[in-house]
């Protein structure tokens, strides 16, 4: 499906392939720009840069890789803070000249909209002025400052831009299977979201894929320049504009329904007016996914998330009948998500570049948790099996994928 241009070829002119890549520079101040010691411990031999057809280069896995599977881990070539386009393109340009030939020679590699520029070849030039301009413009990430949030104090937290050389191969797609964050300023991590297979592009979200179609659309033309050939938004443009608008307020109201009973579970026990009144929002999504299961309007993940949104419901009324609280719920909370995830879990910035069902799912499963102060066994087993259930619709692998992910997990006898 892609073009042969690995990695390897690529990097063949500068030498051998490195798995880890050292790049100790000294470190300056620039207008408060740090010039971080590069210390890149990315993962290579679980992808490699391709030609992906429309789009350029690309990510591509270069074996079936799990959902959760770190796939980048990598600290920033430079970061600005007070960040921006400008003060990222300034010490760009400035610092470039002091750089190792090979960090040179991948920063000549990186996409910056210039069609005379040669990405591959064998002297690295200098950067030149619309270069590095470009270069900052499609490849600058701007990471969340989640000490400075977790603190409250809005005053302290600054925003921050940064190159991450890596990271900066993958592209973006509406229905994206990776996903980034930086547990620090200057590091970005990446991992799979959903399972990978072998040969399929690994892809972030440049921006919140759950906006409408037209929003988006736009949004990417004028940040990026580019039209998004993702699936999401092929699909997207398949459909007229009236049938777009329909299901987005189809999708609103079946999410509304299932909040209902969230809201309940969460308030108090719920009694069994709530009880019958879930079960037949519970009917209502079945019977949706069973006149939408391969339905040309809705896309892919609207079944998805259908179906984990009736996954949730089904597990409230479950563990409401069975009744109580459970130390087996909280281990849930705690193993569902990979670590780095879970530490951010209530920031609202991070869902904005993450599969809304990832938060939707801990909420959940915190709010059953909150049942009430004990929970008999028969809840706790109502629950792992949800959560099996769950993990399925988002991650695959039925109930054994589960076990080998969380096979500690297991009822706790009081
Ligand atoms: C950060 S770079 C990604 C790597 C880039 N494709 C390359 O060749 O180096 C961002 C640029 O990649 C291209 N791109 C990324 N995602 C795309 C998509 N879904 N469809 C089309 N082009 C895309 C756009 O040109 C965008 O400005």
């Amino acid at each position: 499906m892609f073009r042969a241009t690995t990695w390897r070829k690529l990097t063949s002119t500068v030498g051998t392939l490195q798995y880890i890549d050292r790049v100790l520079a000294s470190r300056t101040t620039f207008q408060g720009v740090r010039r971080l010691q590069h210390e890149s411990l990315t993962k290579r031999a679980l992808w490699e840069i391709a030609e992906v057809p429309g789009k350029g280069l690309g990510v591509v896995a270069s074996q079936d890789l799990p959902a959760g599977t770190p796939i980048m881990d990598e600290t920033a070539l430079i970061t600005a803070s007070p960040g921006g386009e400008e003060p990222l393109r300034a010490a760009l340009l400035s610092q470039y000249p002091t750089m190792p030939a090979a960090t040179q020679a991948r920063i000549q590699r990186l996409f910056s909209g210039l069609l005379d520029h040669d990405r591959f070849g064998s002297a690295p030039p200098t950067l030149s002025d619309a270069q590095a301009r470009g270069v900052v413009r499609f490849n600058t990430f701007a990471p969340f400052d989640h000490v400075a949030m977790t603190t409250g104090n809005d005053a302290s937290i600054v925003p921050t831009t940064g190159l991450w050389l890596s990271p900066s191969f993958l592209n973006h797609a509406c229905s994206h299977n990776a996903f980034w964050h930086t547990p620090t300023l200057d590091r970005m991590v990446v991992r799979t979201v959903v399972p990978v297979a072998k040969g399929t592009e690994l892809t972030i979200a440049y921006r919140n894929a759950h906006d409408p179609f037209a929003l988006r659309a736009l949004a990417l033309r004028e940040r990026y320049a580019m039209t998004c050939m993702c699936p999401v938004c092929t699909a997207d443009r398949r459909v007229s504009e009236t049938d777009r608008a329909a299901r987005s307020a189809d999708m609103e109201r079946l999410s509304a329904l299932a909040t209902n009973v969230f809201e309940w579970a969460a308030e108090v026990d719920m009694d069994a007016a709530d009880d019958e009144a879930a079960r037949g929002i519970a009917e209502h999504l079945d019977q949706w996914l069973v006149a939408h299961a391969g339905s040309e309007t809705y896309r892919p993940h609207d079944v998805r998330y259908i179906q984990y949104l009736l996954g949730c419901v089904e597990l409230y009324v479950d563990v409401d009948n069975a009744g109580g609280r459970s130390r087996a719920a909280d281990r849930i909370v705690t193993a569902l998500v990979p670590t780095d995830l879970r530490v951010q879990w209530f920031d609202e910035e991070v869902r904005g570049s993450a599969p809304d069902w990832l938060f939707d799912l801990i909420r959940c499963v915190r709010t059953a948790h909150a049942f009430s102060a004990q929970m008999p066994v028969r809840a706790q087993q109502a629950l792992l099996e949800h959560a099996a259930k769950l993990h399925d619709v988002m991650f695959g692998g039925g109930e054994e994928g589960f076990r080998a992910a969380f096979g500690e997990l297991a009822v706790v006898e009081e």
